[in-house]
């Protein structure tokens, strides 16, 4: 049987316009299809808050001016950053692939997630997102009820609620297209993220954590691999200091001694080891690899990355 993995694309991999997003995903399709040559079963999340950001900003912005447009609400803006993500992405893989010699359908899920509606993330969101607002802007979002952060020099941000993942909606689908050895695109973004009301699923106002849901999906489809693809090479401890050192193959006691410690950023780093802790300690025989694009395929063979087992 195949192995399978989950590889979660952080900003890098896509940039952070158009432009930039249709160059990232052609490198990134080439990482990806190294794990399909050395024949791994492939799910792939992937970051979105400069996208998310840019979609809100020009479905709520246009609306203010424009009779008959009516505002959307981020979930929606998150559900549109995977559809836009996705394509691209979906493309750049099947023509890499296709360059290659391989054929393989990748399709993209929308996916949601069920968040719980008393996580304490929603009394102290975190996320920020969107453009720069002037004062009075800013005024009038909270006017609104949405929080918003000053960041000294540059401005007012938007700023939402990044809760945990509890549940996969479309779980059995991406089974179904893996199980099919087919490549899939899901949780983009985290996941859109939702109240579970009875039978209906309402859309939070909020953005999960893209390498908390990876670490939700690696488990919910058994995988035995996490990828999770970010800007730097390895982790450090003591980042900054005279005695950084670099991580290279650890445990997973390491791994919780030095988020003890305090070594990674709480935005960043942190939920990258989070992820990857839970989904090892569930069974035996499961790894994950934190490591940049370009480093993937020597990082699956332990020699390039941080690896913890
Ligand atoms: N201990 C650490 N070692 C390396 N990088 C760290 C550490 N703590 C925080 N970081 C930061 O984490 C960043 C990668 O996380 P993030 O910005 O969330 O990227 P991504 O979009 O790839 O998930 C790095 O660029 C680095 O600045
Ligand atoms: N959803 C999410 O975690 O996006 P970023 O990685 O872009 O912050």
């Amino acid at each position: 049987m195949k192995k399978r993995v989950v590889v979660a694309l952080g900003h890098r991999a896509l940039g952070t316009t158009l432009p930039e997003q249709m160059v990232a995903v052609n490198k990134t399709a080439k990482s990806i299809a190294d794990l399909i040559e050395e024949g791994y079963q492939v799910a792939i999340t992937h970051s979105n808050a400069p996208q998310v950001g840019m979609i809100h900003t020009a479905m709520n912005e246009f609306g203010k001016t424009h009779d008959n447009y009516t505002s959307a609400p981020m979930s929606v803006c998150s559900a549109m950053s995977q559809g836009y993500i996705g394509y691209d992405l979906q493309n750049g893989i099947r023509e890499e692939l296709l360059n290659r010699g391989i054929y393989r359908t990748v399709s993209t899920v929308l996916t949601q997630v069920i968040v719980d509606p008393y996580d304490e993330a929603f009394y102290t969101p975190t996320k920020v997102l969107g453009r720069y607002m002037t004062a009075e802007e800013a005024e009038e979002e909270r006017r609104k009820g949405n929080y918003v952060v000053e960041e000294p020099g540059k401005g007012f941000r938007r700023v939402v609620a990044a809760p945990n993942p509890v549940q996969i909606v479309e779980l059995d689908a991406v089974k179904a297209l893996l199980d099919a050895d087919q490549l899939v695109i899901a949780c983009g973004g985290g996941g859109i993220p939702v109240l579970e009301q009875d039978n209906h699923l309402k859309g939070a106002s909020a953005v999960i954590e893209k390498d908390l849901a990876a670490g939700k999906l690696a488990e919910g489809i058994d995988a035995d691999k996490l990828i999770i693809l970010t800007s730097v090479e390895q982790v450090c401890i003591n980042l900054g200091h005279p005695d950084e050192e670099k991580l290279g193959e650890i445990t997973v006691e390491q791994a919780k001694k030095y988020m003890e410690e305090g070594h990674f950023g709480i935005y960043n780093m942190l939920p990258k080891f989070r992820a990857a802790v839970e989904f090892i300690e569930q069974r035996d025989g499961r790894s994950a690899l934190i490591t940049s694009f370009d480093k993937v395929k020597d990082g699956i063979k332990g020699r390039a990355g941080t690896i913890i087992e």
